[in-house]
């Protein structure tokens, strides 16, 4: 992706107390960085003659278009809000800035000839459903669109069913539903049926909700859009409860299942409580990250281990699971833990079958780090305890923390993402992801944000907060 400088020059330190007009404070400022503007694609970048045409919401009664009103392309948000000024040479990764999402002046659709599409792929999470009710709606009210379409089942439903119309009655309570109401799956993806299918019926507008895997296959679609030369602005909307998507704050759902995770948590440690030498062990998801076991974890505080993918662990010897457990019982009297679904997946045994076993879509299928945990604890305390008594309950929410309704704080931030991916598509941007940085909405590259990991970073405070917590153990020695 192009990334312009705004200014080209090496950092400067005026150190001239130059504010703004409107403060009294003498404090001095001092000039210090460029900032370099992701560039975003554009219909006009390929779509030549492509004419502009003021915005509708000119003449909305329940907007005022004052001054101030429409965003331009020198709104920005930086993606990064901390530096080290030591450092000398600017780079444009960390000096970068993004567009800010929100409603452009002039746009590039007229409204009785937009037709739009909106899909949702991969797992479930909270708000899916919140996300198409605002598009649906914001499209209708906002631009006055009357051509809406749920594309079913995921990707493969391009090619394989027909188009569901959509408008804002049927829509109007979906957001108090868990799940997706246009169904989802895996796999399926075609690049050239599904290319060909958003041609066959005459879409100009696809709204693309889905995961990581989504926005891969969402990168395809564009750049097949773009060698076609077709007049359609993609965009893609993050959704993955497990809060692996990179460069956004956090995705949709993320929290309402953070909150869900509690409760499983919370019953653990009665169960656990309740018994003599008690373990109450929880598996939450995350695949590959362990967003959703840390921060249920710290939200928590009944939790004595956090097992997630981004740190090994070993369970005997000197520093290991069993070791520290078997501390906690002797202090306690019990013990929670809670494992992320992707943590131990090199240390539990498996067969050569279940090594390559993969789902639709090319993810690995893990095997149940719970179930292997479980047998583990009870073998290992039979071994080293014979005729001491000894429970363990495992508690696995996988489902119910992602197939409730989005919380109040998830259902707004769905509304947000579906009208700042309504105003960049109106506004003629294309291939682009729209979501919070730093707090503000902004408009990304999909490309970029298909190729973002959003790890759990071992090295920051966050997670030596847990290990504060917790007390467990780092398994960095075997
Ligand atoms: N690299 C890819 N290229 C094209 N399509 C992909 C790619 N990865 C995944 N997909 C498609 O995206 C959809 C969702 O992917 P999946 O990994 O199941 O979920 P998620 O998007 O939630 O991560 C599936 O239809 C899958 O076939
Ligand atoms: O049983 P399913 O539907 O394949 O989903 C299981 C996976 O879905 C998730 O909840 C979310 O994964 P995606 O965001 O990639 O869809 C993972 O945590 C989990 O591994
Ligand atoms: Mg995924």
């Amino acid at each position: 992706m192009a990334i312009s400088s705004t200014d080209a020059n090496a950092p400067t330190f005026s150190g001239t107390g130059d504010l703004a007009d409107n403060t009294t404070s003498t404090a001095k400022i001092i000039s210090f960085e460029p900032t370099y503007l992701q560039d975003l694609p554009h219909l006009t970048d390929y779509v030549p003659d492509l004419q502009s045409r003021p915005n509708p919401l000119d003449h909305n009664p329940y907007f005022h278009t004052v001054d101030g009103f429409y965003l331009t392309g020198s709104d920005v948000i930086l993606r990064h809000i901390t530096f080290d000024l030591s450092e000398t040479f600017p780079s444009p990764s960390r000096h970068l800035a993004y567009h800010r999402a929100g409603p452009r002046k002039d746009i590039y659709f007229e409204s009785s000839n937009v037709r739009a599409a909106i899909v949702t792929c991969g797992g479930l999470c909270p708000g899916m459903n919140t996300v198409i009710r605002e598009l649906v709606t914001g499209l209708w009210d906002l631009y006055g669109v009357r051509e809406i379409f749920g594309i079913v089942a995921g990707y493969r439903g391009f090619f394989s069913m027909e188009p569901r119309r959509l408008n804002p009655k049927l829509v109007h309570d979906w957001h108090k539903k868990g799940g997706t109401v246009l169904e989802t799956s895996r796999g399926g993806f075609d690049l050239e049926k599904i290319v060909d299918a958003i041609e066959k019926h005459g879409f100009n507008q696809v709204y693309i909700i889905g995961g990581d895997g989504t926005m891969r296959g969402a990168v395809k679609i564009y750049n097949e859009i773009k060698r076609r030369k077709l007049n359609v602005g993609v965009a893609g909307i993050p959704k993955t409860v497990d809060n692996d998507i990179g460069i956004i704050d956090r995705s949709f759902g993320f929290q309402t299942a953070v909150e869900m995770a509690q409760q499983a948590i919370s019953a653990a440690h009665v169960e656990a409580e309740s018994a003599v030498n008690g373990i109450g062990l929880v598996k939450l998801m995350g695949r590959n990250v362990g967003h959703i076991a840390l921060h249920a974890t710290l939200g928590s505080r009944d939790v004595d281990c956090c097992l997630i993918p981004e740190v090994d662990f070993y369970l005997e010897g000197k520093g290991g699971l069993f070791e520290f457990l078997n501390q906690r019982l002797k202090e306690n009297g019990h013990a929670v833990v809670v494992v992320a679904e992707g943590a131990g997946q090199d240390i539990i045994p498996r067969t050569e079958a279940q090594k390559e076993e993969r789902d639709e879509s090319g993810n690995l299928v893990f095997l149940d780090v719970g179930a292997w945990l479980k047998s583990e604890l009870k073998n290992w305390w039979d071994r080293d305890h014979p005729g001491e008594l000894f429970t363990v309950k495992y508690i696995d929410p996988t489902y119910m923390i992602r197939a409730v309704p989005a919380n109040a704080t998830d259902n707004l931030y769905c509304s947000l993402l579906a009208h700042s991916a309504i105003h960049g598509i109106m506004a003629g941007y294309t291939g682009f992801v729209a979501g919070p940085v730093n707090g503000n909405y902004a408009y990304i590259p999909l490309e970029d944000v298909a190729q973002a990991k959003n790890a759990v970073n071992t090295k920051d405070h966050k997670w030596s907060w847990v290990r504060s917590v917790t007390n467990q153990p780092d398994f960095v020695s075997c």
